[in-house]
């Protein structure tokens, strides 16, 4: 389980916090998703959480431990999937394995198995220039769930795809969710994403922020597009949406 306690932070260069006193907690195996306007702060969230930023107040736990005790706890994956052209789609992934020295037939076992799970066995010897944006997206997230953590941080992945492509990863992501069982946090713009995806969404709605409103997105899973038709479905959705306009016109 994640957990903010009494979090405030704010970045050297400001002289307002960005949030104070955040609490808020993620149960494992869930899908999270977090909402707000441009800049409220949520990718900040996920630098905290990854310790790319120092809190300046309060605990972030995980598991009930610090996670400035912990290692390999998290991974992020970012909206741009950054993978190394010179690299093959395999020594792509088996980057952050290298690193940590697994051993090299170790390497190509998991690589071969998560290669195959992503649906991307054939393109192992292939370069990035290769793939589609949908296929690179796969890949990265690939490299993401091989560096071990529980807990995987979405920061925008599909925002760059096309429509199609993006609503084909919405469905691929859920089912990858179901077979690997982590706990993942995802960031998007899109509401009608974070509706299909989550069973919970955070909604950022203010700045400083010292509370993040908590939605519980009634649907079940395995979810279908079809469910995002029901009434009670759009009405969340047009809600929410109004949620955002009015912190985006009251700043
Ligand atoms: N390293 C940094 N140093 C100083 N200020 C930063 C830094 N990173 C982000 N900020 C500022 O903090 C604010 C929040 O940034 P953050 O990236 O967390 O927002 P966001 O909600 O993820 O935004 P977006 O939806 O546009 O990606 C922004 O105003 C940004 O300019």
């Amino acid at each position: 389980m994640l957990q903010f306690e009494n979090v405030s932070f704010r970045y050297a260069e400001d002289d307002f916090d960005m949030m104070r006193n955040l609490n808020f907690q993620v149960e494992d195996r869930e899908f999270v998703s977090i909402i707000g306007a441009s800049g409220c702060g949520k990718s900040t969230i996920f630098r905290l959480i990854n310790g790319l930023e120092k809190l300046q107040q309060g605990r972030i736990l995980v598991d009930g431990r610090p996670v400035q005790e912990l290692k390999n706890y998290s991974a992020f994956m970012p909206q741009k999937d950054l993978l190394f052209p010179w690299r093959t789609i395999e020594k792509n992934i088996c980057l952050p394995m290298e690193l940590a020295k697994v051993p090299k037939a170790e390497q190509e076992k998991r690589c071969k198995e998560v290669l195959e799970q992503v649906g991307l066995s054939e393109y192992a010897k292939k370069y990035p220039k290769d793939l589609s944006g949908g296929m690179k997206q796969r890949v990265a997230f690939a490299r993401t769930l091989l560096s071990g953590a529980d807990m995987l941080l979405l920061d925008e992945p599909f925002s760059a795809l096309d429509y199609l492509t993006r609503v084909d990863m919405q469905e691929w992501l859920l089912h990858q969710w179901e077979h690997y069982h982590k706990t993942i946090l995802f960031i998007t713009h899109d509401v009608e994403e974070a509706i299909f995806l989550s069973k919970t969404i955070f909604i950022i709605q203010d700045r400083p922020f010292s509370q993040m409103e908590r939605v519980e997105v009634p649907l079940s899973y395995p979810r279908n597009r079809e469910d995002l038709k029901r009434p009670d479905i759009v009405e969340l959705k047009e809600t929410l949406i109004e949620k955002l306009r009015r912190s985006v016109m009251n700043p």
